[in-house]
């Protein structure tokens, strides 16, 4: 027997890749679960699917940085007396990434690049241990939003966050409408479909010195003139980041999707003053904010 829940849940995270540098994602999860039945005439009860299976989901890849730790790139360094990690990712011409955070920002995964097989396994591999007896297998499927409009992949931390969106390298994949003086303006959404490609957005105020942080041994090797350096603390621990100029965007308030919504409305204003311009900005799937200026 086959038991089947579409849309289980939507991991939000960024993970690094050796191309694209830092990406934000956001991927639905559906589930099937093969096994005779129990003492309720069922495979699972689907309350006990959505609330254990999307908790194990959640506890392990969502809002985190994913890492692919057989990537030669990537060197990882654990601090074992302040649990925080230093992550580096060697990508070459000056577009290197490095982390500095607790270890439950991120997960590790044993692959040379992340994909939707290679999470699909790490996480199917710990589901596994967690399933009663009459469960005899599991399917995990991983799918993007099917979009038909401009969208970006953004990666970003809030640290006023109480939850685990206080990570300074979570993401989204969303997508953009635009509206000037009311009427949907595919140049305007192309525009920040382009500018917001595998994008880092960092707030103004969180930019620190390399004094401030706890450079890694490899990161003390590198110039890092070039890069956008972030740190903050909030009640998780201290986070901080290196990442390529040309692969971040500041801005000068939070980076709440109410805030990025209004930071896009405010920039085409200020080129256009004579229009008005409406943005729906998305956080990943079917949840957004919009704003006028
Ligand atoms: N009003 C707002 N609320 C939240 C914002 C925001 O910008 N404005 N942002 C976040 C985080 O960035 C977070 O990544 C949003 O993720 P989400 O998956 O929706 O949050 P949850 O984990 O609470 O939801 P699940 O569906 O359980 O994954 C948070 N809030």
């Amino acid at each position: 027997m086959q038991l089947f829940v579409n849309d289980l849940t939507v991991m939000d995270f960024s993970y690094l890749c050796p191309e694209r540098g830092m990406v934000g994602e956001s991927w639905i999860v559906d589930v099937i679960l093969d096994g005779g039945l129990n003492e309720e005439s069922m495979v699972l009860d689907f309350s006990k699917v959505k609330k254990q299976l999307k908790r194990l989901i959640d506890e392990h890849v969502d809002h985190k940085l994913l890492i692919p730790a057989e990537h030669p790139y990537s060197q990882i360094t654990h601090d074992s007396l302040t649990d925080q990690v230093w992550v580096d990712f060697n990508r070459p011409h000056g577009r290197s990434i490095h982390l500095y955070c607790p270890a439950e920002a991120y997960a590790f995964i044993y692959a040379e690049q992340i994909s939707m097989d290679s999470v699909s396994c790490y996480l199917k591999e710990i589901i596994a241990t967690h399933l009663p007896q009459n469960v005899e297998g599991l399917t995990l499927t991983l799918r993007c939003e099917e979009i038909n409009e401009p969208y970006y992949h953004y990666t970003h931390g809030l640290k006023k966050h109480e939850g685990n969106c206080q990570r300074i390298a979570h993401g989204h994949r969303s997508r953009v409408k635009v509206f000037v003086d009311g009427t949907l303006d595919a140049d305007a959404q192309q525009y920040w479909s382009r500018r917001w490609r595998d994008i880092y957005i960092g707030t103004r105020e969180d930019l620190a010195s390399e004094s401030a942080l706890h450079l890694s041994e490899m990161a003390k090797e590198k110039d890092l003139s070039s890069h956008c350096l972030f740190r903050y603390e909030s009640s998780q621990g201290v986070f901080e980041l290196i990442i390529a100029e040309t692969e971040s965007d500041l801005v000068d308030t939070d980076s709440t999707v109410e805030c990025l919504a209004q930071f896009m409305a405010d920039e085409l204003k200020s080129v256009q003053p004579e229009k008005s311009f409406m943005v729906q900005a998305y956080e990943g799937v079917g949840k957004g904010a919009i704003a006028s200026a």
